[in-house]
């Protein structure tokens, strides 16, 4: 299997050489592999966002590597990681943050248009998403004019239209209802069984990590568990992840 994304001893530290120093990131070492489906969970403050961002170009780690489809990404200059992350990487956040000022069409063309992509081929990648994903009726409205579920969904449809190795999800359900976060994961699952899409994703909630392949439980800085769903169903691969969210609370009330 393809290796798609390597971290060997990543820390972070914060505010360094101040009184305010403050490692969180303790020396995590990650292995992704080409369809993988990961979800980081763990308490809030444990460092799950600060891991993510320095899995994917948005921060550089302070101590370690990572390596991004065999190329380092520590020592990549400022004006290649923009290309770089076009190029291998799709974006999905909590907020979605599409541009209000550009309609959905716009906004999904945007990491083509960055990478200098032809107006031509532009039309035709972005109409080939927004087919796939079932969003061609908002290609020409504006963010505003469309739901949550219907600016995450073209969100996604913007993080894949590169064909990225990756996609990198930081709490992707944060701001959707349940129906549509469900909707939203089925997309994502199929996504990753179908067409083979890599998918690392953050959440706080076990029923959303559930959709997962496997589950990284981070604890104070580093990875204190790891949960594979190999051959249990849905709900056995939930339970488990709630058994291991509920260790905080178990130590809360019985200590
Ligand atoms: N830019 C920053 N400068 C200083 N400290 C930071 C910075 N970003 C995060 N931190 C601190 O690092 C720790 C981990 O933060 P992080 O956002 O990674 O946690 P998290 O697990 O994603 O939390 P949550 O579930 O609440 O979103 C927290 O104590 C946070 O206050």
């Amino acid at each position: 299997m393809k290796k798609i994304l390597e971290a060997k001893n990543i820390v972070k530290t914060y505010n360094r050489n101040t009184k305010n120093e403050f490692e969180v990131l303790h020396g995590i070492s990650l292995e992704v592999y080409e369809g993988d489906f990961i979800c980081i969970m763990g308490p809030s403050g444990s460092g799950k966002s600060t891991l993510i961002n320095n899995l994917s170009t948005i921060d550089t780690p302070t101590k370690g590597s990572v390596f991004i489809n065999g190329k380092s990404v520590n020592k990549m200059m400022e004006t290649e990681t923009g290309k770089f992350r076009y190029e291998n990487l799709g974006f999905v956040f909590q907020s979605f943050n599409l541009m209000d000022t550009l309609t959905i069409r716009e906004n999904i063309a945007v990491p083509l248009t960055l990478a200098k992509v032809g107006k031509d081929e532009i039309k035709e990648r972005v109409e080939a998403i927004a087919n796939k994903l079932e969003i061609n009726a908002l290609l020409d409205k504006y963010p505003a004019e469309c739901s949550g579920g219907q600016c995450q969904r073209c969100a996604v449809a913007r993080a894949l239209v590169t064909n990225p190795k990756l996609i990198v999800a930081d709490e992707p359900t944060g701001n959707l209802d349940s129906k549509n976060s469900h909707d939203l994961l089925a997309l994502l699952k199929n996504l990753n069984e179908q067409d083979h899409v890599t998918i690392i994703m953050v959440t706080h909630d076990a029923m959303i990590a559930s959709y997962s392949k496997r589950l990284l439980f981070i604890r104070d800085g580093v990875i204190d568990e790891v949960i594979e769903r190999e051959g249990l169903d849905q709900k056995e691969y939930f339970y488990k992840i709630v058994q291991a969210n509920s260790k905080e609370s178990m130590e809360l009330l019985f200590q």
